[in-house]
């Protein structure tokens, strides 16, 4: 059965590269979380992503794989999200990475459960954006020009503003939202709890959370109570 990601109001996004205790993850997959993405900008590798994914293949939450190394593909996940950053500036991480990955697995890639997600990554000290070379300090009509490319030129059906590790701008993340009529917006970066959830959820149509499983779980979990 091919998962529906366009109705999730909340992810967790979880690490392979960070460890986890059974029980916490427990506490995570049964939530009430729309769906668990596992991906992060390093450390990522094939081992580590199987060994989460059996971990938490034993709950029905959907379960996303964000490739961020064509090193760490592992069949069996609900669907599978790749990362198009637009404002790299190393063409690598706009379209490189993807044409390599698709020269070795294109023939076997069941196109339905991928999802392109147009990223903008606007937090300059995060390991994505040194990474990928991102053009960080974007304005508003920037941003915006984006998304509609990735919704009227490239017809993603993502479009995501990554400030991974620091709390974003709502207002851009409002103002954004209001260009996009089908692209789904997604929210990533700082959410340190409830509050902060409310905040990005009602700028957003969906949000991430990342680091806070790992350092405040109780928080984590309390930012999936803040929706209801
Ligand atoms: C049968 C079978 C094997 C099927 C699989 C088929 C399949 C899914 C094929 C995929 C084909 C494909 C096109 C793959 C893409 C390959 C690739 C490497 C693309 C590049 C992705 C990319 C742009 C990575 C850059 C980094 C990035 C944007 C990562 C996204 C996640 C992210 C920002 C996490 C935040 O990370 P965190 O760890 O929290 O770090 P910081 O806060 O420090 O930044
Ligand atoms: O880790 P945080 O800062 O919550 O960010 C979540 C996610 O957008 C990372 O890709
Ligand atoms: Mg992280």
């Amino acid at each position: 059965m091919i998962v529906d990601s366009s109705k999730w109001k909340h992810v967790f996004k979880l690490d392979p590269d960070k460890e986890i205790s059974d029980e916490s993850l427990d506490r995570i997959c049964l939530s009430g979380t729309d769906a668990i993405i596992v991906g992060g900008s390093s450390g990522v590798t094939f081992d580590n992503t199987v060994d989460l994914l059996s971990r938490i293949r034993g709950y029905e939450v959907p379960c996303v794989l964000e490739v961020s190394d064509s090193e760490a593909i592992v069949p069996g996940f609900d669907l599978f999200f790749i990362p198009m950053v637009l404002n790299a500036e190393d063409p690598d991480w706009i379209l490189g990475r993807h044409h390599e990955a698709i020269k070795e697995y294109g023939a076997m890639m069941d196109w339905n459960e991928i999802l392109v997600e147009g990223y903008v990554i606007l937090h300059a000290d995060s390991t994505a954006a040194k990474i990928t070379r991102a053009r960080t300090g974007l304005s508003e009509r920037d941003v915006q020009a984006y998304a509609r490319m990735a919704e009227h030129l490239l017809h993603l059906p993502i479009f995501y503003i990554e400030y991974s590790g620091t709390f974003g701008d709502m207002d851009l993340i409002r103002s954004t939202k209001r260009v996009l009529e089908t692209t789904r917006l997604f929210y990533g970066g700082g959410i340190d709890g409830p509050e902060k959830a409310r905040m990005a959820a009602e700028a957003a149509d969906t949000i991430v959370v990342g680091n806070l499983i790992y350092e405040d779980l109780e928080r984590a979990l309390e930012t999936v109570q803040a929706l209801i």
